[in-house]
């Protein structure tokens, strides 16, 4: 079966450094990026195609040249647009299926605002741009906590001042159906059992702190209860996400960022798994930033990477009877050609 393919990311971050380690642990990956970026010493080989042999030990690298080498710690400008390039040039190989599937290393995105007037807020807009603009959403998903902890905001990169007016039903009904989705496609849940958090302080305490739960969570729930999804809430977001409360459903439906992410870099930062749900292709991501403050220093847990890898590969091995016949997921927006990004 093809690799799966991990982008080298921000080259002066962690994520060059932890390929090498990813691959010690075992997993078939092909790398993409600049071999001038991979740390000393690291043993490697340049392949033409994503699924040429290598020696053992040795890193299968697709080359991509950026202007120069990288300061770990310090993001080069120039370096912005390859590293732009970087994701756009991976998504072509697995939409043309020449790899499995691809886990991103981590962006800067700040500098690639400013370095190359990058245009979107993440990998997971931009990915969705590349997929021909797709609906998606943003899973984290845990691997080493019981039960375990998935965690699906319904807006993501905005400021939390424009939280609650793009907390629209529309917005999380997409979420609550992508989620479903993916339950059933990539985590074998074969009735998924969703809960919603509210928005505001106790899910809103029936009206007294907000009527975002009463006025749109409430009847959108009800709709799609209708239909026969297993769905509870909205749940106060301070009491759903320790354990007794996480056994009682599969995936959690979160109003913003930082509602998701919290309980589940706090559970499990090592094992988190960054997961776009609604591409045409699987991508996976540790959950972790750049890391410019350990970055070249070797002190980077490479556990989320080898995590994120070996998710994407369970994905593509549970996907594969598909790619015989009927390859596009249902509700995926089917698989158009990729959209340049203009920097
Ligand atoms: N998928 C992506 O591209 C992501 C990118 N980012 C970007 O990363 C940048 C930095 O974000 P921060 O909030 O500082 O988060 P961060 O995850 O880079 O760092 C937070 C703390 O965790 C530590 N840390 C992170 N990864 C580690 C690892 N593998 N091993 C050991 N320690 C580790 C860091 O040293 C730091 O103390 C931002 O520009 C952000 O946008 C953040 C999350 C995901
Ligand atoms: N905090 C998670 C995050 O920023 C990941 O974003 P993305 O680059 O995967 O879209």
């Amino acid at each position: 079966m093809a690799r799966i393919l991990l982008t080298c990311g921000e080259p002066a971050g962690v994520g060059p450094e932890l390929a090498p380690l990813a691959l010690a642990s075992g997993v078939d990956l092909v790398w993409l990026g600049d071999p001038r970026h991979l740390p000393p010493g690291c043993a490697m080989t340049v392949v033409a195609d994503p699924s040429d042999p290598v020696p053992p030990g040795h890193l299968p690298v697709l080359r991509h040249d950026f202007s120069g080498p990288a300061t770990p710690g310090r993001p080069d400008p120039s370096h912005a647009a390859d590293v732009i390039a970087v994701i756009a040039r991976a998504v072509d190989l697995a939409i043309s299926g020449r790899v499995a599937g691809i886990t991103t290393a981590p962006i800067n995105k700040q500098a690639l605002k400013e370095g190359a007037g990058f245009a979107f807020p993440g990998h997971t807009e931009y990915l969705a741009h590349l997929a021909g603009d797709v609906p998606v959403a943003m899973m984290l998903a845990s691997t080493t906590v019981t039960p375990p902890c998935r965690v699906v905001p319904a807006t993501i990169h905005i400021p939390l001042s424009d939280v609650p007016a793009a907390l629209t039903p529309a917005a999380l009904e997409q979420a609550i159906r992508l989620t479903h989705a993916a339950l059933i496609r990539d985590f074998a849940i074969e009735s998924p059992r969703i809960a919603v958090a509210g928005l505001n302080p106790h899910a809103g305490e029936g009206g007294t702190m907000g009527r975002t739960e009463l006025d749109m969570i409430v009847p959108l729930l009800t709709r799609l209860r209708a239909e026969g999804m297993d769905l509870t809430g909205p749940l106060p977001a301070d009491t759903m996400f320790h354990a007794p409360a996480r056994a009682g459903y599969d995936a959690a439906i979160c109003a913003y960022h930082d509602q998701a992410l919290i309980p589940i870099k706090t559970l499990d930062f090592a094992g988190g798994v960054n997961v776009t749900l609604g591409l045409p292709f699987i991508r996976t991501s540790p959950d972790h930033g750049t890391a410019f403050d350990i970055a070249g220093k070797r002190l980077a847990d490479p556990a989320s990477t080898i995590a994120a890898l070996t998710m994407a590969r369970q994905m593509a091995n549970a996907r594969q009877p598909l790619h015989l016949g009927r390859n596009i997921p249902r509700g995926s927006g089917g698989v158009k050609p990729p959209v340049r990004h203009q920097p």
